[in-house]
């Protein structure tokens, strides 16, 4: 059986994660999992951690460790014959821990993309809140104006997308990256790519996974379950 292909995805608010990892998912048939999507899913569904979890977000919070390693980790178990990116999870050291004890990852992807670049994304950013599907009036508009392609309900502008809320978002980003970045560079998976322009990251995300996911292509991983 062709071996199994883990990876995650790292970087700022705006840095075109979900944009990204849309494409690998399509190009490399590899499942997206987002753990913004799984809290979604969760709190539509009224789980317990989704619940917990619901009232951290209303308050703008980061939902704690245990919760989101609740959350996750026994989806992941879920994905045991599956090869996966992931948008979204680590999210801060422990949690990398915590995944580190789950499954070997075979390389992490960090976008570095400039402030004002963020801040033009992000002012231009609409969301459809039940699903998370993401819109930019300038680089992918909706069908309808205001409106979400698949369910037409309104799309919205997230308050943390504002200008004045992305100066501290990106400072706790580059605090808590800084260790989960140095650890993966430490294992030797850490790949950045910087630029302005999703469309010439691209190409160089393309050929890096072109060339790691048929090489891997001989035996199978599991992730462990978590005792
Ligand atoms: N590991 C995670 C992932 C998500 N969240 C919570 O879930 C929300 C939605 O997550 P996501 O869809 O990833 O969106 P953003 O945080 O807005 O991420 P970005 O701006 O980078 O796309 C976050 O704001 C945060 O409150 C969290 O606490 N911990
Ligand atoms: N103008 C422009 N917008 C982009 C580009 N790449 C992504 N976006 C948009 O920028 C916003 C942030 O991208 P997203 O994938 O949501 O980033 P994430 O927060 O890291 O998941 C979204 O509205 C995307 O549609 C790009 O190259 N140019």
């Amino acid at each position: 059986m062709a071996k199994l292909f883990r990876a995650v995805i790292m970087g700022p608010p705006g840095s075109g994660k979900g944009t990204i990892s849309e494409r690998i998912a399509q190009r490399f048939g590899l499942t997206r999992l987002s753990s913004g999507d799984f809290i979604r899913e969760n709190i539509a569904a009224n789980t317990d951690a989704g619940v917990l979890a619901k009232t951290y977000i209303e308050r703008g919070l980061l939902v704690p460790d245990h919760v989101m390693t609740r959350l996750l980790l026994p989806r992941l178990e879920e994905m045991t014959r599956h090869s996966w990116l992931m948008d979204g999870f680590p999210r801060t050291l422990a949690q990398a821990e915590a995944l580190n004890s789950t499954c070997d990852l075979d390389l992490v992807i960090s976008l570095n993309i400039p402030y004002e670049t963020l801040k033009e994304r992000l002012s231009d950013r609409w969301i459809h809140p039940a699903s998370g599907r993401v819109y930019n009036m300038g680089f992918n508009p909706p069908h309808v104006q205001g409106r979400d392609d698949i369910s037409g309900e309104p799309l919205i502008q997230q308050d943390d997308d504002k200008p004045e809320a992305l100066v501290a978002r990106l400072r706790h980003y580059k605090d808590v990256a800084k260790p989960i970045i140095d650890l993966y560079k430490s294992k030797g998976i850490l790949h950045t790519f910087s630029g302005t322009e999703t469309d010439r990251i691209w190409p160089y995300i393309n050929s890096l996974l072109s060339t790691k996911i048929p090489s891997t292509s001989q035996t199978d991983t599991q992730c462990i379950p978590m005792p």
